[in-house]
């Protein structure tokens, strides 16, 4: 792949998920409290939301339109199924009129909008023709449409997670981290105190939160931009900043991450762990692949997930954040179980 096609596949990633961001925080402003009826709850236990349905249709048509949908195979986690039903009447209205509200506002991230309003099948067909075979030769986006949306639904830290995949290789991540705080010490924190702490006192105009970051294989580069809903103004250079991988190598000052949930991951085995290899600090607990975010932007060091034996890792819950520039976990994807 030629590097010109990469540069543009990478900024329409971004421009892409800072759509996807803009979307899922409208949604999650009216989910906090009430509305619960546009939370659904799915076999595995799991939930899933308008957004997380919204944003996989709004991926998927934006990338289809950019490249062509023959060009475009998108592996996704969610499908259509629970909204096809007729007992999801009021489901899917909500996601027609998010999606095609966030669709409008395309112009404004420099990507074309539909030219007419986009119905029920259209956007269950968008949504549902997110199911491809992934494997380890080819070329596929891999989209988490809301990755934590435990922690979403909960007002709390989420992702939008996209990525491509070349013959098993990451070759670009976009993380779309809407509630992630610019100051370090208030990730520890529930989303609310330090939201409540920056509406105390308006820093005007200032990035005190939200950010989308990206890294392309071979650039030896990551970089980190503010959210367009929250600056009204998309130009990727001169608002975005480079991060950096944290350069703590003493374990005794090293901090760690991992899931909120325990029935996630263990958290008595990874402090035995933590603490066999000279660990000292708290953990750091927060949702989704922001946790991949901490460790690129040098918020944390180390992230450790020990699910419970049987679980098989899904790709969408880690592809974005595996930029082979800044190893974090250099696993060829296709060694990856795929989601059943
Ligand atoms: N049992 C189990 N073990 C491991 N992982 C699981 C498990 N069940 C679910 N998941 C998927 O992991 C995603 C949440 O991972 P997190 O690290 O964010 O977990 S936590 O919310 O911080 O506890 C979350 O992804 P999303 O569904 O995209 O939110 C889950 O689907
Ligand atoms: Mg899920
Ligand atoms: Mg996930
Ligand atoms: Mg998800």
């Amino acid at each position: 792949m030629e590097e010109g096609a990469r540069a543009r596949e990478l900024d329409v990633a971004v421009r892409v998920v800072q759509m996807a961001c803009s979307l899922c925080q409208r949604v999650q402003s009216g989910l906090v409290g009430r509305n619960r009826e546009q939370i659904k709850v799915k076999e595995d236990d799991s939930p899933v939301t308008v957004a997380d349905w919204g944003v996989q249709a709004v991926v998927s048509l934006l990338l289809s339109e950019c490249f062509g949908s023959e060009n475009v195979s998108i592996l996704a986690e969610e499908d259509a199924h629970t909204l096809s039903r007729k007992d999801a009447t009021t489901l899917l209205e909500s996601v027609i009129s998010t999606v095609n509200e966030c669709l409008s506002e395309a112009p404004k991230y420099g990507l074309k909008c539909p030219l007419k309003h986009l119905g029920a099948q259209e956007i269950l067909d968008a949504i549902n023709s997110c199911n491809s075979s992934g494997g380890s030769k080819g070329r596929f986006w891999v989209l988490d449409p809301v990755d934590g949306t435990l922690g979403f639904v909960r007002g709390d830290q989420y992702a939008v997670a996209l990525a491509l995949i070349e013959d098993g290789e990451v070759i670009l991540g976009v993380l779309g981290c809407p509630n992630y705080p610019m100051r370090k010490e208030w990730l520890n924190y529930h989303h609310r105190y330090y939201r409540l702490m920056t509406t105390l006192s308006p820093p005007s105009g200032s990035w005190h939160k939200g950010c989308v970051m990206y890294a392309c294989k071979g650039s030896g580069e990551a970089w980190m931009q503010p959210l367009v809903h929250d600056f009204g103004v998309y130009d990727q250079q001169s608002s975005a900043r480079m991060i950096h991988v944290s350069s703590i190598s003493d374990p005794a000052f090293a901090t760690f991450c991992e899931p909120v949930e325990k029935a996630n991951s263990s958290h008595s085995f990874t402090a035995g762990l933590a603490h066999s290899v000279g660990l000292r600090k708290q953990p750091l607990r927060v949702h989704s692949m922001v946790k991949y975010a901490a460790i690129a932007r040098g918020d944390a060091e180390i992230f450790m997930k020990f699910a419970r034996a049987g679980y098989k890792e899904k790709i969408w819950d880690h592809a974005a954040g595996i930029a082979r520039d800044h190893v974090i976990c250099p696993a060829r994807l296709d060694s990856f179980q795929f989601g059943s």
